[in-house]
């Protein structure tokens, strides 16, 4: 690929570590099944170098006046920005989204090191009255130490940023590992680094096998937090491990997003925000859509527009003009969506519209609308992770909150009302950490993101966001008399 920011090599204390022999990880474009290139295999040695480069970065990162650090977020922001173009291209390349969103999520991620700019310098401690007459007692707040953060293919620059940017505004140094499937977007932070003059250490990319990674950064002692996005599955096993040393995580994991549709909702903006909601991305976000709750007086209203908006959705390489949706990831990807899509059609759900692999082939699914969805199908309790709408039908507002609430998951959900009432009501009812009411995408750096139940712990963005890279200490003063 013909970009500066196209690295074949980890970035590891400020160098370019390129790789041994044969121990590489092929990349591939989604799109069309090219080989885009190499990176390196790496493993537990070469994580325990980059750790040891972020501690050695440490102590000197968290002396900097926060100012300074604020400026390097800056600084990083800018370079994003100016680069927006190559980077949203080399995004669509290896990830498949279509390139007006891989652009879009260039300037999410920049957004995210201007967001903790701007916080870096309010990390505000505290003064506690004292219960006792001759002490005093303070409360400062300190960088946790170096991270390392494991991140997903479905955004593999803003993951990486809403990370990266509250560790680095903290104090933190970081090592970031990526997903295998999506490793260049992450490595252009290393030529982000360089170009602002970041210390070296501060910032490490390195890719390889995930488990020997993940273990080395359970078990090596100099990592103070791990900071993870993707499965459940893995989320619970790294923190398992990373419990065994007490180590600081955050876990933004699974979901099963209900967008639920009251009788009195707008029907047109609905139909908007559930396209927005549930086709970004080709339906892989752990915040989509993943079962549309329609009250019974609607039903067949929205289920029509709905088909008719889906059906003008445009289906092709990222690349291309227009395009609003891009491959799936893998094939991996397409089989789970036609195990839920078969699944439900043999419970008795019908599809309107879709329902197969996309003439264009490869991983390219047709955006699929499915109705008569029940709660004894698959796709209601998993999540599907591509681009299949299914409905749901329920009768009063209490079933609606029933079914919706009735998942491990608890990370975004959505409801469209008109009534301020049900507005108060529905939102306090719904066990998620994220509601966005009569809206179909709630993403802004300034918001904390995050999940409760079995979709994760902490907070990402937001003023949240950065109190998870922070340790509290109490100082007592005594011997005023
Ligand atoms: N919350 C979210 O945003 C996401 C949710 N998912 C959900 O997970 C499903 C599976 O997707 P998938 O990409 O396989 O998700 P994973 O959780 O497997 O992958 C996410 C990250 O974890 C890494 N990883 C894989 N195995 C381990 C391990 N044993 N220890 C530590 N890290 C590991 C991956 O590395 P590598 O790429 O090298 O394997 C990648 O960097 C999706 O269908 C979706 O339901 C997926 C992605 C994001
Ligand atoms: O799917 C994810 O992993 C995160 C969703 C992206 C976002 O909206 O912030």
């Amino acid at each position: 690929m013909d970009s500066r920011f196209f690295r074949q090599a980890c970035f590891i204390g400020g160098e370019w570590l390129a790789d041994s022999a044969d121990a590489v990880i092929e990349v591939t474009n989604p799109a069309t099944g090219e080989n885009l290139g190499t990176v390196p295999d790496l493993g537990r040695e070469e994580t325990r170098k980059a750790i040891a480069a972020a501690s050695e970065a440490f102590p000197a990162w968290r002396a900097k006046p926060a100012a300074e650090r604020a400026k390097y977020c800056h600084d990083i922001h800018d370079a994003l920005m100016d680069h927006q173009d190559e980077l949203g291209e080399l995004l669509t390349r290896e990830m498949g989204k279509p390139l007006n969103e891989a652009k879009g999520e260039i300037a999410y991620g920049a957004a995210f090191f201007k967001w903790f700019a701007e916080e870096a310098i309010r990390i505000y401690g505290d003064v506690i009255p004292s219960p006792w007459p001759n002490k005093r007692i303070v409360v400062t707040k300190e960088p946790v130490g170096v991270v390392a953060s494991i991140t997903p293919w479905n955004f593999p620059t803003a993951m990486i940023a809403r990370k990266a940017a509250a560790a680095l505004a903290a104090g933190c140094p970081i090592v970031c590992k990526p997903a295998s499937q999506t490793p260049y977007s992450a490595l252009a932070y290393g030529v982000i680094a360089e170009d602002v003059g970041l210390p070296k250490g501060v910032l490490n990319v390195i890719t390889g096998s995930p488990a020997p990674i993940a273990d080395e950064f359970c078990e090596n002692p100099d990592v103070k937090k791990i900071t993870f996005t993707g499965s459940t599955a893995i989320g619970k096993q790294l923190a398992a491990n990373a419990m065994k040393q007490m180590k600081r995580v955050s876990m933004e994991l699974g979901g099963n997003a209900p967008l639920i549709i009251f009788d009195d909702a707008d029907i047109d903006r609905a139909v908007e925000g559930a396209i927005a909601c549930k086709f970004r991305n080709a339906g892989q976000t752990c915040v989509c859509a993943n079962r549309i709750l329609i009250q019974s007086g609607i039903y067949d209203r929205f289920a029509e527009k709905f088909a008719a908006a889906i059906n003008d959705l445009k289906i092709g390489n990222g690349l291309e003009d227009g395009v609003d949706q891009g491959p799936l990831i893998d094939d991996k990807a397409v089989k789970k969506v036609e195990e839920h899509i078969d699944d439900a059609t043999g419970k008795g759900a019908n599809i309107v519209t879709g329902g197969s692999r996309h003439q264009l082939g490869g991983t390219y699914f047709e955006p699929t609308l499915l109705r008569d969805v029940t709660s004894e199908m698959l796709i209601a309790n998993d999540e599907t992770f591509g681009p299949v709408a299914p409905l749901f039908k329920f009768e009063t507002e209490e079933e609606a909150i029933k079914l919706a609430n009735d998942t491990e998951y608890g990370l975004a959900s959505y409801f469209y009302t008109k009534d301020l009432g049900r507005a108060w009501r529905v939102m306090e009812a719904l066990e998620y950490g994220m509601v966005a009411i009569n809206e179909g995408i709630l993403s802004t750096p300034v918001a904390p993101f995050g999940g409760v139940k079995e979709s994760g712990v902490g907070r990402e963005g937001s003023k949240y966001g950065l109190e998870d890279y922070l340790n509290i200490k109490y100082g007592l003063f005594g011997g005023l008399e």
